[in-house]
């Protein structure tokens, strides 16, 4: 496997299309997506309800095959990979932040930390296992269960184990969608901090523009197509763009 990229493009997806069912129920969620994201940049994904986000961020991250396309993350192609090679790109290049944290309950903080090294057979470098531990402030609760931890914290375990591969891109689904404002603040300025101090490449899902203005570009779907995007967002940027692309919703939003 190739090193890490960290300059250029990270992530490249030409004419990316996803259909779901057939005949009367088929549904078209993504319709045609081109996207290169830049290395070591956050980019943030909105869009109105169904517009077709989480579908284009599955199938960036491998989770899900396009009906057609292309999705390349360094320099793997991954139509191009069988099963068995998607998984272990998945395992070694790509982490993830779910919304629900998807801890294991069962695990220390620490053993769900490591827990994609210990799948892999492979032992975590100390040094940057304290590094990761200690940047997202989890040095004294290493030996506490997921029902120990506040959410904030536990999403902090589930960031610091998306890291601890030294992935190529870090994938986070609306991580901050079950958190109260002052954990999400501290969740986002952790990916902040994964992409300016470590250099990884992070693409983030989220429905709220406070969010989003932490990314260095936001990219807006509608009806599975790119249709906007705006560059060193601020929040005002984002509700500007959300409110002409989903106008019902726009009044409903903090
Ligand atoms: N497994 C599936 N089977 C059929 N249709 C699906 C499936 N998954 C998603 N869709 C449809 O594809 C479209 C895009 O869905 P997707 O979940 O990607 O949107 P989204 O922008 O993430 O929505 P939300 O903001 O509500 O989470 C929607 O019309 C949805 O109903």
């Amino acid at each position: 496997m190739s090193a890490t990229p960290t300059t250029g493009v990270a992530l490249a997806a030409r004419d990316l299309r996803r259909e779901y069912g057939v005949g009367q129920s088929r549904v078209v969620a993504l319709d045609g997506v081109d996207l290169d994201l830049a290395a070591a940049r956050f980019t943030a994904v909105m869009g109105p309800s169904g517009s077709g986000k989480s579908t284009l961020l599955h199938c960036l991250a491998g989770l899900d095959r396009p009906s057609a396309g292309a999705v390349r993350i360094g320099e793997a192609d991954l139509a191009g990979l069988d099963d068995r090679r998607l998984t272990r790109l998945r395992r070694d290049r790509i982490g993830f932040v779910f919304q629900k944290f998807n801890l294991l309950p069962t695990l220390t903080a620490e053993e769900n930390i490591v827990l994609p090294l210990a799948i892999a057979g492979r032992r975590p470098d100390p040094a940057w296992l304290r590094q990761v531990v200690a940047g997202v402030g989890l040095t004294d609760r290493l030996g506490h269960r997921p029902a120990e931890l506040s959410g904030g914290q536990q999403q902090r375990v589930a960031v610091a184990r998306a890291l601890v591969t030294r992935p190529w891109v870090v994938f986070a689904d609306e991580p901050t969608g079950n958190l109260d404002s002052h954990a999400g603040a501290e969740v986002l300025r952790l990916l902040r901090e994964a992409v300016d101090t470590l250099g990884r490449t992070v693409v983030m899902v989220t429905h709220d523009p406070v969010a989003a203005a932490y990314a260095d570009r936001v990219v807006f779907l509608a009806d599975g197509r790119l249709v906007d995007e705006v560059h060193r967002p601020t929040t005002g940027q984002v509700r500007d763009v959300l409110g002409r692309l989903d106008p019902a919703a726009a009044g409903t939003r903090r």
